[in-house]
């Protein structure tokens, strides 16, 4: 199991204060936001590389990162219960964004024809 240890605060199984947890969660969703942040930049490259908005929702691939993402839960300790739902939202959110940046692009294409 990875075991993603923060500098500055407490493990949790080492937190005996509500406010120790808090420092640990809210150090932990910088990481994800980053992370989080990463990820959407490969979205937005799939904007610019995939040929047509059809190819913007990919049912294969969907079911393909929910069979990873719950095998590394799996590992990881992460209950499926929030790994499955959270990265299905998180797809769903990110189609969305691909879909709006292949939109700006086209628009930018029609502008330059
Ligand atoms: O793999 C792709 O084709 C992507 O655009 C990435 C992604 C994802 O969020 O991982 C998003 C949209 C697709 O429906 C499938 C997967």
């Amino acid at each position: 199991m990875t075991t993603h240890r923060l500098p500055h605060v407490r493990d949790p199984e080492d937190c005996a204060t509500m406010a120790e947890v808090r420092a640990g969660v809210d150090a932990l969703d910088r990481h994800l936001v980053s992370l989080l942040a990463r990820r959407q930049a490969y979205m937005e490259a799939a904007a610019r590389i995939k040929e047509a908005p059809e190819d913007v929702r990919v049912p294969w691939r969907i079911e393909e990162v929910v069979t990873n993402v719950l095998r590394e839960a799996r590992k990881s300790g992460l209950s499926p219960r929030i790994a499955e739902p959270v990265w299905r939202e998180l797809i769903e959110r990110s189609i969305a964004h691909e879909a709006e940046a292949f939109a700006g692009r086209s628009a930018v294409e029609t502008i330059k024809e």
